[in-house]
């Protein structure tokens, strides 16, 4: 007997018409991404272009192969709005012919500009500190070719990319978010697919402000709003390693803070340290992972001698961008705050190089035996455990924010395969399109890497058991249960 699986109907208004499409079981992000953009006619809008869905009542719908079906009384409605690498923060009126609206948007956008070259002023003398600098940089460079060395260039990108200080975020709207919407951030459910980049910056401002390190460490909010402006600028457009994932692991530690009620055992300096060792985790992550680095004999593999260079880059240009007086949250801390904060960071972040799993997890098995909230080598390593499972935290989360995380990564590592295979390297099975299936990329993780992580962390935050432990359980069954299905079990 064959059965035939019914797809998911969904009604949408694009403009003024209403199209019907159905969702087959199975279907990827991708494949509704591409679906929905074909019906709004925008078949050309990449990867980075915003596509929104919004119920009559105004609500956002996530897009995901989990669309709940509706009924032509109460369609979705789609925009789709062209994002270009060139424009990372997403305006655009998406294409059409010139109307009084779209003159009207051109003459709104125009007084943006304007208003917007007024801080260009104050960034001169920021920008010519920055040119001195690497004019001094780049003569320290030529006494090294002076040997006659190749031309290689030993200077993290991190320095050349600060640069990248967009003006215009002086003029960025200021959010306000409603009272449900900061309880619901402290949610390890909280769905990310929901926010455009400027809303995610302005939710990690919230954190700093509600978990009182803005008033404690004497943050000017111009400087925080500026670091983390920088930091989504230097987050890369990876399909994964990118700001919302950054956002992601940030939105998951800041949840166990206070699912796990840390915001009153730790000490605010604590807190900073795990808050910024997220924000900086992935920052200016290159799409490929050590093993290409290191394979690849690339530039960052040669600065960081193989030694896990990729954390190594991110702590850099976190750092090199905290350097920058403009961007500096922690210009009024003391030195020996400073000197604590920064080798708290150094070593959390470094932490998420997986090939130092097994060290950590054993680590922290011995000191979770009796764990003291005063002794200060035990919080070191709660907060390195704890940015872990954020880093990894994707399948905590309900299946339809989680899911299309995978796609992004199976892209991410498609992509590195297919180079590593054009480029004759070693192809790591779990990153070949060939080998990989998404049950099968799930199941050992969750089982021999997440689980165990969290079951290690929750021994001293045994709160975990309560709401996000159970979720990655369901996680790990539902993609057993599919495992089963795909081998004809
Ligand atoms: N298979 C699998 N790997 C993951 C998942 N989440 C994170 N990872 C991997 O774990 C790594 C942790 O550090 P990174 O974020 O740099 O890169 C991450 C991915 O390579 C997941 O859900 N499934
Ligand atoms: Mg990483
Ligand atoms: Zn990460």
């Amino acid at each position: 007997m064959t059965t035939t699986v019914a797809p998911n109907r969904i009604h949408i208004k694009v403009g003024d018409k209403c199209e019907v499409l159905d969702l087959y079981p199975g279907c990827t992000h991708e494949d509704v991404r591409a679906i929905l953009c074909s019906a709004a006619d925008m078949v050309d809008a990449d990867k980075d272009s915003l596509i929104k869905l919004t119920k009559p009542d105004g609500t956002i719908v996530p897009v995901s192969p989990f669309l709940p079906g509706n009924t032509d009384k109460d369609p979705y409605t789609l925009q789709v709005h062209y994002r270009s690498r060139g424009s990372p923060n997403g305006a655009g009126g998406g294409g059409g012919t010139a109307s009084p609206t779209k003159i009207g948007y051109l003459e709104a956008k125009l007084n943006d500009i304007s208003k917007a070259l007024e801080p260009l002023r104050e960034l001169q003398s920021f920008r010519e500190q920055i040119v001195s600098f690497q004019k001094r940089l780049e003569s320290a460079e030529k006494q090294i070719s002076m040997a006659n060395l190749p031309e290689t260039k030993v200077i993290p990108k991190a320095i050349k990319r600060i640069s990248k200080i967009d003006p215009i975020f002086a003029h960025q709207p200021k959010y306000v978010f409603t009272d449900e919407t900061v309880a619901y951030l402290k949610q390890p459910s909280f769905n990310n697919w929901q926010w455009e980049e400027n809303e995610m910056t302005a939710l990690m401002e919230h954190m700093f402000t509600e978990l009182g390190l803005v008033d404690k460490f004497k943050m000017e909010l111009p400087t925080l709003k500026r670091f983390l402006c920088v930091v989504k600028d230097n987050y890369n457009h990876n399909p994964f390693h990118n700001f919302r994932h950054c956002f992601c692991v940030t939105q998951m530690f800041y949840g166990m803070l206070h699912e796990a009620d840390l915001v009153s055992k730790l000490e605010p300096i604590d807190l900073l340290v795990g808050l910024i060792s997220c924000i900086i985790h992935d920052i200016d992550h290159p799409g490929f992972n050590n093993a290409y680095q290191v394979n690849a004999k690339t530039e960052l593999a040669v600065i960081y001698n193989d030694q896990s260079p990729l954390e190594n880059h991110h702590c850099a240009v976190g750092f090199t961008i905290l350097r920058n007086n403009d961007c500096n949250i922690f210009k009024n801390l003391s030195d020996k705050e400073y000197e604590h904060v920064r080798k708290g960071i150094i070593r959390c972040v470094l932490s998420t190089d997986l090939t130092k799993h097994g060290e950590i997890m054993t680590k922290f098995k011995a000191v979770s035996e009796n764990f003291n909230f005063a002794d200060v080598e035990h919080k070191a390593q709660l907060l390195g455990m704890m940015v872990k499972c954020a880093d990894i935290s994707n399948e905590a989360r309900p299946a339809d924010v989680a899911e299309p995380w995978l796609d992004c990564l199976l892209e991410e590592y498609f992509a590195q395969s297919d180079r590593e295979k054009a480029e004759g390297l070693p192809v790591a099975p779990f990153m070949d399109r060939d080998k990989v299936t998404k049950p099968g990329a799930q199941v050992g993780f969750i089982q021999f890497v997440m689980i165990p992580l969290f079951e290690n962390l929750a021994r001293v935050l045994p709160q975990l058991e309560g709401n996000v432990l159970p979720q990655i359980r369901k996680s790990l069954a539902y993609y057993q249960d599919l495992q089963q299905k795909m081998a004809g079990k």
